[in-house]
């Protein structure tokens, strides 16, 4: 039977104190079925010490007739609807077997107990082999008992400190702190120490609820919502955390039933998105498990689900609109989850959407102040193209950032969430954008592009001029995110070598050299644009100096590259270390080809 308990049922021989605690709690709840004028109530715990364990309950008591029945078979219990087969309404227990888990501490259980029906008083011995035997007491005996029951247990050797003063009031406290009956241990002294008080997440003062959730979490919540779920009799707080859980961490929400701990790491209560939050809860409509360390899979469990994730999306909802101080402080700690969510939930999106700031080329503002300021939006599929894209963007056209975790789903879904219509910036559209060189320029232009591109031949990159903002940007590289793909994958074949990685890398290279072939502008597509109001570039297009221009043009293409915050290849360092040496050499008026690089 222990071992059948211990390692079946039961997670730890702990909770045979859960389980008194529940049968003293529920023998209360039935005598004040019987006569509702019946003390209030209370569970005395005596912890082992020099004498034995004592565990006093002043509940309804048992008559011989009932204790032969309910204790001496497993599976008896007073609190199921025998018809229904259901827990009864107001009792934590119902499965028959709560009172056997003293069995994992003791090999014996006395019981004495005076029933609040009148008959004589009973003592019940039972021991772990399954013996047990039960006589009623004389009617001197009985007078001298109070009503209720008394458990008394004798620890084995090696459970001695389960019993003992130190666990059992750590124990008392874990599982009964909320028990809405008086639950005291007796001090070594003989003074009663009460551990049981109101429970604090239901407390109505918020600053009493928020020191709680700080005591909770370890660290003070960004804000507590309170619950209330009818159906199941649920109530608590959910705590929203003031840190972002770490990804993949299970919830871990504490939970009473009965105002009895079931368990501190419930992990299915909320729903799955709600992970930034953690409740603190009572129930008394959700049905208990057996081993009662969790709840039965059930359409109230559902439904109690439901109904905390409508509370916590109500909150957030509620913030955004009246309390943009706490939505600011509660974005910048889970801005992802709060992003995921907008994905699934038209309602949702249109409320909340509004709210999130996004990163765009005119500086960081919210998604209703972009539509606001400029009717629409901008965006860019990865960070890589918004760099591109960001340094040259004009100002009444601004670039959203969609490189960001959710961020480009989100900006889909503007048409049809808000109405405000949004496209998509592409690299190739960069250079169309761009203001074209004056008519008057356009010959000179013509020739630094000729020259320039020569300059590069070795790179492939092909040199365009245009004029745009800033003047003191000299250039641009712009890549076509396919070339810069291929670029990559060059990379990585030129990096892994030959082998199968190298083969497969090389076909899907070759593949992309054939599309080319017949796409002559997918072959233009990586471009270093000079810009034109550079008073630099101006310059440089009436320098004779071959040298010095193709020197010049090479820093220029590393310095863009620089600039669009891309690393440099072995060959671009190449490039600017070379051109570098040279223009040194040249500004020193070197020109012995034989020493140098030139
Ligand atoms: N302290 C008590 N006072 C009065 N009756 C009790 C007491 N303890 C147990 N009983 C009676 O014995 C029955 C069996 O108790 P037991 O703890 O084995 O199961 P339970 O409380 O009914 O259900 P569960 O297994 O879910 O705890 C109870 O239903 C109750 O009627």
């Amino acid at each position: 039977m222990v071992d059948l308990l211990g390692r079946h049922i039961y997670s730890s021989p702990q909770v045979f104190l859960r389980e008194l605690l529940q049968n003293g709690r529920d023998a209360i709840r039935a005598r004040h079925d019987l006569d509702p004028s019946a003390p209030a109530g209370t569970l005395d715990i005596v912890p082992a010490g020099p004498g034995e364990f004592r565990f006093r309950d002043d509940g309804v008591g048992l008559t011989a007739e009932e204790a032969a029945e309910l204790l001496s078979t497993v599976g008896r219990s007073s609190k199921r609807d025998d018809i229904l087969g259901e827990r009864r309404e107001g009792y934590l227990g119902q499965f028959g077997i709560g009172l056997l888990s003293c069995f994992m501490v003791s090999d014996r259980i006395h019981v004495t107990s005076r029933s609040a029906k009148g008959a004589p008083a009973i003592e019940w011995v039972g021991d772990a082999s399954g013996e047990f035997r039960i006589r009623e007491l004389s009617d001197e005996d009985t007078r001298a008992l109070p009503i209720g029951t008394e458990i008394v247990l004798s620890p084995r050797p090696d459970d001695a400190a389960m019993l003992a003063r130190e666990q059992v009031t750590k124990l008392a406290e874990h599982f009964g702190r909320y028990l809405p009956v008086a639950v005291r241990v007796q001090e070594e002294g003989g003074s009663w120490r009460r551990v049981s008080r109101e429970p604090e997440f239901l407390a109505e003062d918020r600053e009493q609820l928020l020191a709680f959730g700080e005591q909770v979490l370890g660290a003070r919540p960004l804000d507590a919502i309170r619950l209330n779920i009818e159906g199941t009799q649920t109530r608590g707080v959910a705590y929203v955390l003031p840190y972002a859980p770490p990804p993949g961490a299970r919830q871990a929400n504490t939970v009473y039933l009965g105002r009895m701990l079931v368990s501190e790491h419930v992990d299915d209560l909320l729903p799955e998105w709600a992970f930034f939050v953690r409740a603190v809860l009572d129930t008394t409509g959700l049905a208990p498990t057996a081993s009662r360390e969790s709840f039965v899979d059930s359409p109230a469990l559902e439904h109690t689900r439901e109904q905390i994730g409508a509370a916590v999306r109500a909150w957030i909802l509620e913030q955004a609109r009246a309390k943009p101080w706490v939505f600011q402080r509660f974005l910048g700690v889970h801005h992802l989850a709060l992003k995921a969510m907008t994905l699934g939930d038209d309602e949702f999106a249109r409320t909340v959407l509004p709210w999130l700031p996004v990163e765009t080329s005119a500086g960081d503002m919210t998604i209703g102040e972009l539509a606001e300021r400029y009717g629409g939006a901008r965006y860019t599929e990865s960070v890589d193209e918004f760099r591109q894209i960001a340094a040259v963007a004009r100002d009444g056209h601004p670039v959203v950032n969609g490189g960001y975790v959710h961020q480009a789903a989100i900006m889909r879904r503007l048409p049809e969430v808000l109405g405000i219509p949004v496209t998509r910036a592409s690299v190739n559209e960069i250079l169309d954008d761009l203001a074209p060189v004056p008519l008057d320029d356009r010959v000179l232009a013509v020739e630094l592009e000729a020259r320039a591109t020569t300059a590069l031949s070795d790179v492939g990159c092909a040199v365009t001029t245009r004029q745009f903002a800033p003047e003191e940007l000299p250039a641009l590289v712009v890549v076509d995110p396919e070339v810069q793909r291929r670029i990559d994958r060059e990379q990585a074949k030129g990096d892994i070598g030959g082998g199968l990685w190298g083969g497969i890398v090389g076909s899907v290279g070759d593949l992309i050299d054939k599309r080319r072939a017949t796409d002559p502008e997918a072959a233009q597509a990586a471009q270093l644009c000079l810009n034109w109001r550079s008073p630099l570039v101006k310059r440089l297009a009436r320098l004779g100096d071959e040298l010095v221009l193709s020197r010049t043009v090479r820093l220029l293409y590393v310095q863009a590259l620089l600039a669009s915050q891309r690393p440099l290849q072995a060959n671009d360092r190449r490039i600017l270390t070379q051109a570098l040496g040279d223009m040194v050499s040249l500004s020193a008026g070197f020109t012995d080809h034989e020493g140098g690089t030139l």
